[in-house]
């Protein structure tokens, strides 16, 4: 099959590279002309080091579009749109979503900007899935979503590469965009000198929080303990390949979050995602204790320290707990 793949950022690098491996045939479009010369000329990325690539680039969108059958979309949230508004004709069987985060500006899931340009079958896949990794050819399981679900999986899976299909495309998105949030958090306790009794209690809210904030869209309860919910959480909040992990790290050790932006070239999607979900709990009246927090300290230059001890220490709810 012919995939065309927007994004040419670690993950996309790495997916295009598994689709290679499987036999199909792919095309990235990055945004930058530089990125797509060092692709086509060196057939690498510094996104993605000591990887070679085995697919050619193009910053042609209309390229992009004319070659694919399908195309994926790895494009860090927040800027998805301002891309796919170039598309004038969708002449493609399907998308597949790769990214994972809610748009600030809309307060939207990548389904619902989708929507608005195109009625084209969307599906998502989403879980435990480091670039890096999956790029080593490290055993990964994650879940697809979607219209062509039991499609993408016989076409994604591979023996390293495991994709299981689930019916909630609501709750996959949910799960993958929340539990960057809660691994900024986690990254703080890392930050504070690895408290990991904290973390693991963290994590335990941190899933409820997600799986509250899933139900008020209908999404399924049942989702958040698969690979898109529980697993990529735990993934997430506990690898050093995590860079919004890393950001919380980072942040309560002193680094403010403009250094963060402006040192590091790769995307925390959570940094971003976070306003949405706090912004979206004020509009539904949902308590997110942790999004809250992440927010105060990120945005509001709150004291990491001072502020994860008076969360853990907060008398919990009987719903947190499971
Ligand atoms: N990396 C991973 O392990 C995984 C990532 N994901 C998700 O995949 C999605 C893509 O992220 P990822 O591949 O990690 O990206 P990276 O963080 O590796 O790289 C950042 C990417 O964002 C692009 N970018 C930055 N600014 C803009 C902009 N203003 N407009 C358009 N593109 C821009 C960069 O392009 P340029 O070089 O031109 O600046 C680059 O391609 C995210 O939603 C992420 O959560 C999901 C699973 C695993
Ligand atoms: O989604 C991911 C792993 O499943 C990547 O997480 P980070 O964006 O925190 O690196």
């Amino acid at each position: 099959m012919k995939f065309g793949i927007l994004g040419a950022g670690s993950w996309g690098c790495a997916f295009a590279n598994l689709l290679v491996e499987n036999g199909h045939d792919v095309l990235v479009w990055a945004r930058r002309k530089e990125v797509v010369d060092e692709i086509n000329n060196y057939s690498k990325n510094s996104y993605l080091p000591n990887v070679k690539l085995n697919f050619k680039a193009t910053n042609d969108l209309n390229e992009i579009i004319e070659f694919s059958e399908f195309l994926v979309i790895a494009i860090p949230v927040q800027f998805i749109r301002d891309v796919i508004k170039n598309i004038k004709v969708w002449n493609i069987k399907g998308i597949l979503n790769l990214s994972k985060g809610i748009e600030n500006k809309t307060l939207k899931r990548v389904s619902e900007i989708i929507e608005e340009f195109t009625n084209t079958p969307y599906s998502i896949l989403s879980g435990p899935s480091h670039a890096e990794e999956v790029a080593n050819k490290i055993p990964t399981a994650v879940t697809v979503s979607g219209s062509n679900a039991k499609l993408f999986q016989s076409l994604i899976s591979n023996d390293y590469f495991r994709v299981y299909t689930s019916e909630d495309i609501t709750g996959v998105e949910i799960a993958g965009a929340l539990k960057n949030v809660m691994a900024i958090a986690a990254g703080i306790l890392d930050g504070l000198g690895g408290w990991d009794n904290s973390k693991a209690a963290l994590m335990t809210r941190a899933l409820h929080e997600m799986i509250k904030f899933g139900k008020i869209f209908g999404a399924d309860e049942k989702t958040f303990f698969g690979l898109p919910g529980v697993g990529d959480l735990m993934v997430t909040c506990n690898s050093s390949h995590s860079r919004n992990r890393m950001f919380g790290e980072l942040i309560a050790k002193g680094t403010t979050l403009n250094e963060l932006i402006k040192n590091n070239k790769m995307i925390a999607e959570g940094i971003y995602t976070v306003k949405a979900v706090v912004e979206i709990a004020k509009k539904k009246n949902i308590e997110m204790p942790i999004a809250n927090e992440v927010y105060e300290i990120l945005y509001n230059n709150k004291n990491p320290k001072y502020s994860m001890v008076e969360l853990m220490r907060r008398p919990l709810k009987k719903e947190w707990l499971i």
